[in-house]
């Protein structure tokens, strides 16, 4: 059985802030007394693990400790099959490891992801025109206690990478990816439809029926 959450603050232990706002809009319905990892100015732990499970539940760990409170953490990233599934858990890095490759020494801080969704773009035209474009995204959702409890759900969603980009909401790869079903990507989709559907909303469906049971 895993550890419930009993009402007291629940730290976001997310430095991104269009996963902030997805993850607080799953959250609302319950009533959970929500910070964020921003607003506690907790640093932003390396990630070390080699798995979504493990930056996941590192970033949970090292949140609730720094807090001394529950912390929820999301590992995510887009796994592309004609890539073997890449980048996989290194999306949010894919840039700056790519040009880091290329320019050593040069400063990545500023992602930039259109850069990131070019390179995987490139990668799969050298394949050829019919290369296979389905691809998955993941998310893992890790809640820590500063005690050192732990539970950990798992979701995902699978689609097509599309280019060009098209689309203005969300974030990051939103705008290349279409889930399967649909024709437009998450980022015309917006917030509303991709809550209904997403590899978050996919996780966040089992940390609620772990989690909040009794919720109708
Ligand atoms: O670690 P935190 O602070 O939570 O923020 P991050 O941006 O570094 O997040 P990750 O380490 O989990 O990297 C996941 C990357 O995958 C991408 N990603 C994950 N979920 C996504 C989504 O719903 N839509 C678009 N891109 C997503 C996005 O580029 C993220 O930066
Ligand atoms: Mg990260």
């Amino acid at each position: 059985m895993t550890r419930k959450l009993d009402g007291s603050k629940l730290v976001i232990a997310t430095h991104n802030a269009g996963k902030l706002r997805e993850i607080s809009a799953l959250l609302a319905p319950f009533g959970v007394d929500c910070v964020s990892a921003g607003e506690l100015g907790l640093p932003e732990p390396e990630e070390t693990g080699t798995t979504f499970v493990e930056n996941a539940l590192l970033k949970a760990h090292a949140a609730a400790k720094a807090a001394g409170l529950p912390a929820l953490a999301d590992d995510s990233g887009l796994s592309v099959t004609a890539l073997g599934g890449r980048p996989g858990v290194y999306t949010a890095d894919w840039t700056e490891r790519q040009w880091f490759e290329a320019e050593p020494g040069k400063d990545y801080k500023g992602r930039d992801w259109y850069l990131a969704m070019g390179k995987v773009e490139g990668l799969l035209c050298e394949k050829g025109p019919d290369v296979d474009r389905s691809c998955r995204f993941s998310c893992t959702l890790a809640i820590a206690w500063p005690e050192g409890d732990e539970a950990v759900y798992e979701g995902r969603v699978d689609g097509t990478f599309s280019w060009p980009p098209r689309g203005t909401m969300g974030f990051g790869y939103d705008p290349v990816f279409v889930p399967q079903g649909r024709n437009q990507t998450f980022a015309e989709l917006g917030l509303e439809e991709k809550k209904s559907m997403s590899h978050r909303a996919d996780a966040f469906a089992k940390l609620v029926a772990d989690q909040f049971p009794d919720t109708p």
